[in-house]
């Protein structure tokens, strides 16, 4: 029996998906609050985690160790790298990297420490279902590498750094520490963003002004795949 964990990092993120349900249970733990809900038969516990890789690693390693959650799908916004993604544009991750872990000065490449691989790569079964219903609902969706760290990139220079060191088409401050959780505890999961922005000198502005509209794409998209599960 499927318990899926819903995950976003901003309350916007996650508000456009909570609208689709009533009856919604709250539960308070470690200063965040957990939303459970039946759809479809499916039992489903939602959460937002707070911006970056720290929270984002504690609420995706409650939803599966203390809520039971075994399948977990993100969904939020990013910016964008890949230069034919467009604000608003969907993308779901193949793999993904931390940026800004960073022992270079030891010889070992961006993105890696020992014990660790560079980039984590998300569930295929999921990724397949996620490209069928795009593909049934006539969306476009953009597949690639998700970048991943503790900084909000506004600068064309660590764009470029992102793009180079990793070949990534987003970045974000989540996702490759959720997937580090999930593939530590062997738990399927998949990463979906809406282009809120494209990270540089201007992004401050087109992310105050697109991260409802690019968070409700994305969660418009994942109900669908919801609904498929
Ligand atoms: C109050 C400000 C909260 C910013 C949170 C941004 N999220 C983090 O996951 C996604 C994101 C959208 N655009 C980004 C960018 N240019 N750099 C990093 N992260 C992002």
């Amino acid at each position: 029996m499927t318990k899926l964990a819903i995950m976003g990092a901003m309350e916007e993120e996650i508000e456009p998906l909570l609208s689709y349900f009533d009856n919604i249970k709250i539960t308070n733990y470690a200063d965040n609050k957990y939303y459970e809900v039946n759809y479809n038969g499916l039992e489903i516990v939602i959460a937002y985690s707070k911006i970056g890789k720290v929270f984002a690693s504690l609420t995706a390693s409650t939803m599966i160790q203390k809520f039971g959650c075994d399948t977990l799908l993100f969904s939020g916004v990013a910016g964008g790298i890949n230069p034919s993604l467009k604000i608003g544009d969907l993308i779901i991750a193949d793999k993904l990297c931390q940026h800004d872990l960073d022992i270079t000065a030891f010889g070992h490449p961006n993105g890696y420490v020992p014990g660790g691989k560079i980039f984590v790569e998300t569930s295929n079964e999921l990724r397949e279902v996620a490209k069928k219903v795009a593909q049934e609902n006539k969306l476009d969706v953009f597949e690639g590498i998700i970048a991943t760290g503790d900084q909000f990139v506004h600068s064309k220079e660590r764009k470029e750094f992102v793009q180079e060191k990793f070949n990534a088409d987003a970045l974000e401050m989540e996702g490759a520490s959720v997937a580090v959780i999930c593939d530590s505890l062997n738990i399927p999961f998949f990463i979906l963003r809406a282009i809120s922005d494209v990270a540089d000198m201007d992004a401050g502005f087109d992310f105050d002004e697109f991260l409802k509209s690019s968070a409700k794409n994305s969660a418009n998209f994942l109900i669908k795949i919801v609904e498929q599960l």
